[in-house]
């Protein structure tokens, strides 16, 4: 009988920028072992905080500039503050390679990075995240939709501070009864609160594009969960979702989160892909 030999390819090399409440979780599964890859490096913004932690790693990472990563890494992990986007996305996809993205929202200002990555064989991946169902909605995408309108529902302390707030003197902090805030586009959602909707900017990135995809943003005082809920309308299909996410430690992003990326993580060289 031949002799099958089992063919060998190389861990991907992963690096990580930001390691708050996503990119925490995120270094701590792939210190534990995924498949095919290795956390080759991290990017933080005050290495001294970081260091007993990375240190107690099983195989503790190199700890350097975003602008040195793409000399370590295959893939970028970016989980870090939205006005980093370009400095994490540009030099990887610019060499042919990968970024995931988690501050979605910030693609929509730097949409020419998607056109780099085009013009040098790179990708920007951007995980379903806090979100739901992007799987069906790129489906119907392939059709014809003539809708997609999603309502976000948070606690005040997960959307406390945002610009459109402090611009428009909105005062949520007091409020005893649910307020709409926010109605109009993905777009305009994500430059007014880009650190609290990022799943808007990435369903219609998904869907219909930001100046189609609408959002309704609402202070609850009476939510602890952050609360999404999408209605698509297309020629193939038509459907509703719904997810109530428990909050990080930061307040403004859901746990499912982290676990969105380590499961996209895993499906980089799984065995078997299951959803689109
Ligand atoms: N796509 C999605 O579904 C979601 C996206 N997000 C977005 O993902 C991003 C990360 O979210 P979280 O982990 O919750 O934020 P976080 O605030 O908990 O963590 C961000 C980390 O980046 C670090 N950082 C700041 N400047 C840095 C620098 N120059 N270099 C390296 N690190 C730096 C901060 O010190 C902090 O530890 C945010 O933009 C957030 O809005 C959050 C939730 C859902
Ligand atoms: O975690 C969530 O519910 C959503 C979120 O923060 C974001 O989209 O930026």
């Amino acid at each position: 009988m031949a002799n099958v030999e089992k063919s060998v390819r190389p861990d991907l090399r992963i690096a990580v920028v930001g390691l708050g409440a996503i990119g925490t979780r995120v270094v701590e599964a792939l210190d534990r072992g995924l498949d095919g890859l290795v956390l080759s490096a991290v990017s933080v913004q005050n290495p001294e905080k970081h260091r007993s932690r990375l240190a107690g790693l099983i195989r503790p990472p190199a700890v350097l500039p975003i602008e040195a990563l793409v000399d370590v890494a295959d893939i970028v992990i970016e989980c870090a503050p939205s006005r980093l986007v370009r400095s994490i996305v540009a030099p990887f996809v610019t060499n042919g390679k990968t970024a995931v993205v988690l501050s979605a929202g910030a693609l929509l200002d730097h949409e020419d990075l998607i056109e780099l990555a085009k013009q040098n064989g790179g990708q920007i991946v951007v995980p379903t995240g806090a979100l739901i169902g992007l799987d069906a909605v790129t489906a119907a995408a392939v059709g014809k939709i003539h809708s997609v309108r999603m309502v976000t529902r948070k606690p005040v302390r997960g959307l406390a501070g945002a610009p459109y707030i402090v611009e428009n003197n909105i005062d949520i902090e007091r409020i005893t009864e649910p307020l709409k805030i926010f109605d109009g586009t993905a777009r305009e959602a994500a430059k007014g609160f880009p650190a609290n909707v990022n799943v808007a900017a990435a369903l219609s990135l998904a869907g219909i594009g930001p100046d189609r995809t609408t959002i309704e943003i609402w202070a609850d005082p009476a939510v602890t969960r952050n609360m999404h809920r999408i209605d698509v309308d297309s020629d193939s299909a038509r459907f509703s979702m719904s997810i109530e996410n428990i909050p990080s430690e930061n307040p403004k992003t859901g746990l499912i989160t982290a676990l969105s990326v380590i499961a996209c993580l895993r499906k980089l060289r799984a065995p078997l892909r299951v959803g689109t």
